[in-house]
């Protein structure tokens, strides 16, 4: 069916959940979608039939991929809520994903483990939020978990996150004995009864006598933090009152709000519970629609050119595609959210990065997997959309009489890369259009041809994410191939800058000749590649100038040492010259690929390679060992700390070094210890390491 819906924007939400891996973010999703009659049941993680984890090696190991999106409702105080969820995975090898969903989301929930706290993916989830201003709410989940401990996790927040907490719940009971939570705006115990197997309904109770001084105590500290951020609270709190429970509710989203936008410190409200069995994930719903904010908080948009979109489907169009998803029966779905205006199937619309048009096809709202067909989808809305052929990730789609284009995502560059061969000629075509498919749906998948050997090199975030990406290929797309063994993706950059090299780019052949000249500098910067034309007078022709930036970023794609991409260089064109008749693009891009060659192998060129930040949680008798051993591997212990009787160990350790390390550490301690690790940043391989690599590559 065809349905037409102008949202009341104020009544809307897009989230995320984010979390590090299985702290219960998929499992608090399927109780969201039970209890708002999204489904009929409560699908579970390690029964492998959870209506978000719908891919197949989603179910099969029990983790989420891709993140999905999904629309229910709720009501809070009468009124009806459309929230727009979107769940994304926890491993740091799908990290883009979370990234993406964060640059289109308007709040987030944090999920945490109440056991392990704040964990290494938690703090790197928590600052993508933090850079893209997006207000939070924390849930700390499995209270029924032995050895969970609420208040400790929340120290972990304020200590490693630097949150300003609003407590807005305290446990009732710890572990098996987990019953529900005191709430302290409304002074009220939720309960959660025996008999209501699946958590769907709760009593709303007296606090405890047991539990009345601390929650006098608690409330205290709620209201006084709130104070210190709004005036009006603060005025309140110095004449010994306190705002009513209405108020209080309108206080802690402003302040909420306010504060994720700020990108500065981070006031965020606390609840907690336990998803698996079935308790507090109703408060946590009246907490997203409470104190997350709507589509009109966060209200207009900037695009590039001092071009700004309100919220509003009487503006001109403004949407950004975020995500896009390969359906084995419907195609390409491209995923969008509209900051303005309305976008209509069948409409053509820009593509204003690539200055393109597109038609729109189909669009949908996605129930994870299920959908439901609309006829045109308004501002706030996250939709997919059909039928749209150029457009990726981080494009604007927009009214081409009233173009913008708005601010795109980062992705990050692959840490290790492995070699894919088709089996046989046939297999080849399928195993490219595989990799051309995949590529479009996952910015951080990318592949380049080795130069020397001829061969498809894939590269990725993580041996996890290229052995997904493997069998999806198989799966999917019927590709059988032939994979090497994973390897580093190093890259190479400069230490030293060089003035005023010079390239003459000439050729006879024939009728017409080729001739260009040019002359740059070169230097290092902190990353990326910037080019600068200092050209003046003509010497070069303006038309040309594209040419040899395009030149030297042909010659970055392979760099001098050992053939590994370059970054962190800026080119800067000094002076050139032209000829008449025998000046061509082609010309001075060849030029401009020679002249960077010549200038890159005199700036002291050096090879980089990927440094993971690990943190290993081993049992205390295994320290000796688990430390040695990261020692033996390059690596630098960084801090030591005690959580939950166990130690852990973090440290900084060369990829390379890597490979393995979950057998390795498995059979050091009996099994007893785990470790995480997380890409942390580039550094230059030591000199006595650089030789067998060159010779290797
Ligand atoms: N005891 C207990 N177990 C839980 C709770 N919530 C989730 N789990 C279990 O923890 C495991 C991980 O849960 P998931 O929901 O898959 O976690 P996730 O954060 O979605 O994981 P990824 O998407 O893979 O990052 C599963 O086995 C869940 O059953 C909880 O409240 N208590």
């Amino acid at each position: 069916m065809v349905t037409i819906t102008r949202l009341d924007l104020a009544k809307v939400r897009n989230i995320g959940i984010m979390a590090h891996i299985d702290a219960g973010k998929t499992t608090t999703t399927e109780r969201i979608l039970f209890y708002t009659g999204v489904s009929y049941k409560i699908g579970e993680v390690h029964q492998g039939n959870t209506a978000m984890d719908h891919m197949a090696q989603e179910r099969e190991r029990g983790i989420t991929i891709t993140s999905a999106a999904t629309t229910c409702h709720w009501p809070v105080d009468g009124a009806e809520h459309t929230v727009n969820i979107i769940d994304t995975p926890g491993h740091v090898d799908f990290t883009v994903e979370v990234e993406r969903c964060l640059r289109v989301l308007d709040g987030a929930v944090t999920v945490f483990d109440g056991v392990a706290g704040v964990e290494p993916q938690s703090e790197t989830v928590w600052r993508q939020a933090d850079k893209y201003g997006v207000p939070r709410i924390c849930f700390v989940n499995k209270l029924d978990r032995a050895g969970a401990d609420f208040h400790r996790c929340v120290d972990m927040m304020v200590d490693r996150l630097g949150v300003v907490p609003l407590v807005l719940q305290l446990p009732i009971g710890a572990e098996a004995g987990f019953t529900g939570v005191v709430d302290l705006v409304r002074m009220k115990a939720y309960v959660w009864s025996a008999e209501a197997e699946l958590g769907e309904a709760y009593d709303v109770v007296d606090i405890p006598d047991t539990h009345v001084e601390a929650a006098e105590k608690w409330r205290g500290r709620l209201l006084a933090a709130v104070a210190e951020h709004d005036e009006e609270t603060m005025r309140l709190y110095a004449d010994g009152l306190e705002p009513s429970e209405e108020g209080l509710h309108a206080v802690i989203r402003r302040v909420t709000i306010a504060s994720g936008r700020s990108k500065g410190t981070t006031v965020t409200p606390v609840v907690c519970g336990t998803a698996f069995k079935n308790k507090g994930v109703q408060p946590l719903l009246d907490a997203v629609v409470r104190y997350l904010p709507s589509p009109l908080d966060v209200g207009a948009v900037d695009g590039e050119r001092g071009v700004t979109r309100r919220p509003s489907d009487d503006e001109p169009l403004a949407a950004l595609a975020f995500k896009i998803m390969t359906d084995p029966h419907l195609g390409k779905l491209t995923f969008v959210r509209i900051y303005s205006g309305r976008l209509e199937s069948g409409a053509a619309v820009l593509n204003s990065v690539k200055g393109r048009k597109e038609r729109v096809g189909k669009i949908y709202r996605m129930h994870a997997a299920k959908r439901q067909e609309m006829g045109s989808a308004g501002a706030g809305d996250i939709v997919a959309v059909m039928g749209l052929k150029q457009t990726t990730t981080g494009e604007t789609l927009c009214d081409d009489r009233d173009p913008v284009v708005l601010e795109s995502m980062d992705f990050p560059t692959p840490v290790i890369e492995v070699a894919i061969e088709a089996r046989s000629r046939g297999n080849g075509e399928r195993l490219r259009l595989a990799i051309q498919r995949l590529a479009e749906e996952d910015p951080s998948f990318q592949v380049h041809t080795d130069e020397e050997t001829g061969q498809t090199v894939i590269g990725g975030m993580g041996e996890l994410h290229l052995e997904i990406v493997v069998d999806r290929m198989e799966r999917e797309f019927g590709v059988e191939a032939d994979v090497g063994r994973p390897r580093v993706a190093y890259r190479e950059t400069i230490r030293r800058p060089v003035e005023k090299v010079d390239y003459t780019h000439k050729k006879q052949t024939g009728g017409k000749g080729q001739f260009a000249k040019v002359q740059i500098s070169i230097e290092p910067i902190a990353e990326g590649y910037e080019f600068v034309n200092k050209v003046t007078g003509g010497r070069v022709p303006k038309e040309f100038i594209p040419s040899v930036d395009a030149g030297c970023q042909d010659a970055m794609r392979f760099g001098i040492l050992a053939g590994y991409e370059m970054a962190g260089v800026r080119v800067t064109l000094l002076d050139g010259a032209f000829h008449e008749q025998d000046s061509s693009e082609l010309a001075f891009r060849q030029a401009g690929f020679h002249v960077f060659k010549e200038a890159a192998r005199r700036a002291s060129p050096v090879l980089l390679e990927p440094v993971m930040a690990v943190e290993v949680t081993t049992p205390d008798g295994y320290l000796g060992e688990v430390i040695g051993d990261l020692n033996a591997r390059r690596g630098h212990i960084q801090a030591m700390d005690e959580r939950a009787g166990a130690r852990i160990v973090q440290g900084l350790v060369p990829l390379s070094e890597m490979f393995g390390y979950v057998g390795d550490l498995r059979s050091q301690t009996s099994g007893r210890a785990s470790y995480s690790m997380q890409f942390d940043s580039h550094a230059e391989v030591p000199r006595n390491l650089v030789e067998a690599i060159i010779a290797k590559a």
